[in-house]
């Protein structure tokens, strides 16, 4: 590892004419962080990444890659390669033309070529397939090899959009695996762009969530799934449950947030202020039910009536109501929900440890 992967986005804004389609963002990822943007279709993610490749002029602003300033330079002289989405592979070549293509371009002779292509295919599995062409490999073989073209000329930063978004979720799983492997072996800058919230989990050191053309939070898979910073971020990465209520008390101990007639107590929330309006959240799997009022959480509890019960496999999903028609959430282990299974029309107390809460800005 060189450590010259490391990108720094400066006021990085895209004019589509009168469309902003990235509106000044900073963001700097470090060397050999494998990071990932996220966001809702059509919030500026592509072209962030487009940008960094240099697929698309930056309008304003100012791009670094390890300390140079690249912002004018042509994708070649950057240090980064780009996966695509659908591979673009070259259909009369073989899998070992394909990888060596970069190498071509840049006149490296056909022995060292070949040497380094069949090395290349090795490391992604895929040596022997080296004289087969592209349209005789299944998705996941054509990504493998996508990937190793990618990596031939040992570039600083790898670029992927959307590169497990062709497979079956089976085949995307196994090769989230590998992606994070290869990366971590090679010790090189990710920038991998997903609508998928479990990939972006899976493979970063750090999720980048992008709204209408702005990075609405950024932090490592924990902090932006623990603590989202807004409501958007928490529907957006999912797993948590949204309440809204008005502080009744806000002390140095605790804050007291009221829903009509239900009581919640909350961390201690500097900034609150008795009378105004709070959002908090609660994890899907971290809310209980009881028949009676739990010791230790005295305060924070709803009476909900059952909805769904919905069997995942490993989890059991259940919507359950409240009094005033708000739905919660409630993920349990199957093992959890077989000891005190629940049904459909049942009535209980919904309870959560207050440390839970989690309060949104
Ligand atoms: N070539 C273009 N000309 C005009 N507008 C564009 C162009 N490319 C993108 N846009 C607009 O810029 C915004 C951001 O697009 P972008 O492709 O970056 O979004 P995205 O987050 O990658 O979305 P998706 O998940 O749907 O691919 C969108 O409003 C889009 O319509």
């Amino acid at each position: 590892m060189t450590g010259n992967g490391a990108i720094e986005l400066i006021a990085v804004s895209k004019y589509y004419g009168s469309t902003i389609a990235v509106k000044s963002i900073d963001l700097k990822i470090p060397a050999g962080a494998y990071c990932c943007l996220i966001g809702p279709s059509g919030c500026g993610k592509t072209t962030t990444l487009r940008m960094i490749a240099g697929h698309e002029a930056i309008s304003e602003g100012d791009l670094l890659i390890g300390q140079r300033n690249v912002t004018e330079l042509p994708p070649v002289k950057r240090g980064t390669s780009m996966m695509f989405q659908n591979y673009a592979l070259f259909p009369h070549m073989s899998c070992a033309e394909n990888v060596a293509f970069g190498l071509r371009m840049q006149g490296v002779s056909p022995v060292e070529r070949a040497e380094r292509a069949t090395e290349m295919l090795a490391r992604v599995h895929m040596d022997m397939f080296a004289d087969r062409k592209p349209d005789q490999l299944s998705g996941g073989q054509q990504q493998r090899i996508a990937l190793a073209r990618a990596l031939i000329t040992q570039p600083e930063v790898l670029l992927l959009d959307e590169p497990l978004s062709a497979l079956d979720p089976f085949l995307r799983a196994r090769m989230r695996d590998e992606l994070r492997r290869l990366q971590q072996d090679l010790g090189i800058t990710f920038v991998h762009v997903t609508h998928a919230q479990d990939e972006a989990l899976a493979l970063s050191d750090m999720v980048v969530v992008m709204e209408d053309g702005v990075i609405r939070q950024k932090g490592t898979p924990e902090e932006i799934f623990n603590r989202p910073k807004s409501r958007f971020i928490a529907n957006f990465m999912g797993g948590q449950n949204i309440f809204k209520g008005k502080v009744a008390r806000a002390d140095a101990t605790t804050t007291i947030v009221e829903r009509g007639p239900d009581q919640f107590v909350l961390p201690v929330h500097g900034d609150a202020k008795t009378g105004e309006d709070l959002e908090f959240t609660i994890r899907t799997d971290l809310i209980g039910l009881a028949d009676d009022i739990p010791a230790g959480a005295a305060q924070s509890q709803i009476p909900v009536e059952i909805t769904t019960v919905e069997y995942l496999g490993l989890w059991v999903r259940i919507v359950a109501t409240t009094v005033d028609g708000k739905d919660i959430t409630l993920m349990k282990t199957e093992s959890e929900f077989r000891r005190a299974p629940v049904r459909r029309k049942e009535k209980f107390i919904a309870y959560w440890e207050p440390e839970h809460a989690h309060v949104l800005a």
